[in-house]
């Protein structure tokens, strides 16, 4: 009896984009930062690289769209690099089961967030990140690693996506403050907030964003940037947390590690064989791209890719 043929890639994402675009639920767009309010929900991305460094892509590939909270595995990642286990002083490892710029949670656990993906929880690895340098250098350190990921220096941060958070950042100046009034917080809220509006502000093509999470598969040939056995938990956070509260709702559809940002991003790694990312900016009721969740969802089934 013949096994039935291994699914193809370059067949698989362009029928997905097809599908995607068959009805117009896209989603709302994030209003609460101007200049995201102003992109248009109808479009869909999505890219796949495979462990052995393959590319396959379909859709609105060619824009770079703001990968937002996306970039919290990455600032993670440089935080454990610099810290170690001494940042879980600071910040938990739990879901939130909450919104992810809850304020209420905070103050119930005095300050110290539930996890590094929910905003408080970011702006105390940003702070971490920051330590005692001027906010340019941790920046640059971030996007050092970024452009290393993705092996190539064509990222950059939008100056004017980060001053509109900054304009209409309230809640992430209230976290900031309750985190600073805690003890849980080295630098001045405006300066911890300066960096993170500003990493928050990275944008990304979608295979860009695929390249940049290769580094989280851990396989023989992709960029070994952090140990293997940090790997695994970046994924276990990325499974537990990577979504806010709707992490159990994703782990449940999809079955893979994922990352969302408000931008409409979502990076999702299969563990030994690809890191996709998918790009559709209309949001569902968590925050989390609408199309984007649903394509995760269809691709995982039909390559058979859940780590369940
Ligand atoms: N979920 C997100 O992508 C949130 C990131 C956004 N910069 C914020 O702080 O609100």
């Amino acid at each position: 009896m013949s096994s039935p043929a291994k699914p193809d890639l370059s067949d698989v994402l362009p029928r997905l984009n097809d599908m995607m675009r068959e009805d117009d639920h896209w989603g709302d767009v994030a209003a609460y930062i101007p200049q995201l309010a102003t992109v248009d929900p109808a479009q869909f991305g999505i890219a796949v690289v495979t462990a052995d460094g393959q590319c396959h892509v379909a859709g609105d590939t060619q824009v770079p769209f703001s990968v937002q909270s996306i970039t919290k595995v990455f600032t993670l990642a440089i935080a454990l690099g610099r810290s170690g286990d001494q940042l879980w002083h600071r910040v938990g490892r739990e879901p939130s089961g909450r919104a992810f710029n809850s304020i209420v949670q905070l103050e119930q656990e005095q300050g110290r967030p539930r996890n590094p993906f929910i905003n408080a929880g970011a702006i105390v690895t940003t702070d971490e990140v920051l330590g005692n340098r001027e906010p340019r250098e941790a920046l640059a350190e971030i996007m050092r690693f970024v452009r290393e990921a993705a092996g190539t220096d064509d990222i950059h941060i939008n100056d004017t996506v980060a001053a509109s958070e900054t304009d209409f950042g309230h809640r992430n100046f209230a976290l900031a403050h309750f985190l600073k009034s805690y003890g849980n917080l080295i630098n001045a809220p405006e300066r911890t907030l300066g960096t993170y509006f500003h990493h928050c502000a990275m944008e990304m093509t979608v295979q860009q964003l695929a390249m940049a999470g290769r580094f989280l598969i851990e396989a023989p040939d992709v960029p070994r940037l952090v140990a293997p056995s940090r790997i695994r938990r970046l994924n276990a956070l990325m499974l537990t947390c990577g979504h806010y509260d709707g992490s159990g709702d994703f782990a449940y559809r999809v079955g893979l590690p994922g990352k969302s940002g408000v931008g409409g991003g979502i990076l999702a790694i299969v563990p030994g064989r690809a890191s996709i990312a998918v790009w559709s900016p209309g949001l569902n009721r968590y925050g989390n791209s609408q199309k984007g969740t649903e394509a995760l969802a269809l691709l995982a089934r039909h390559m058979d890719w859940s780590i369940f």
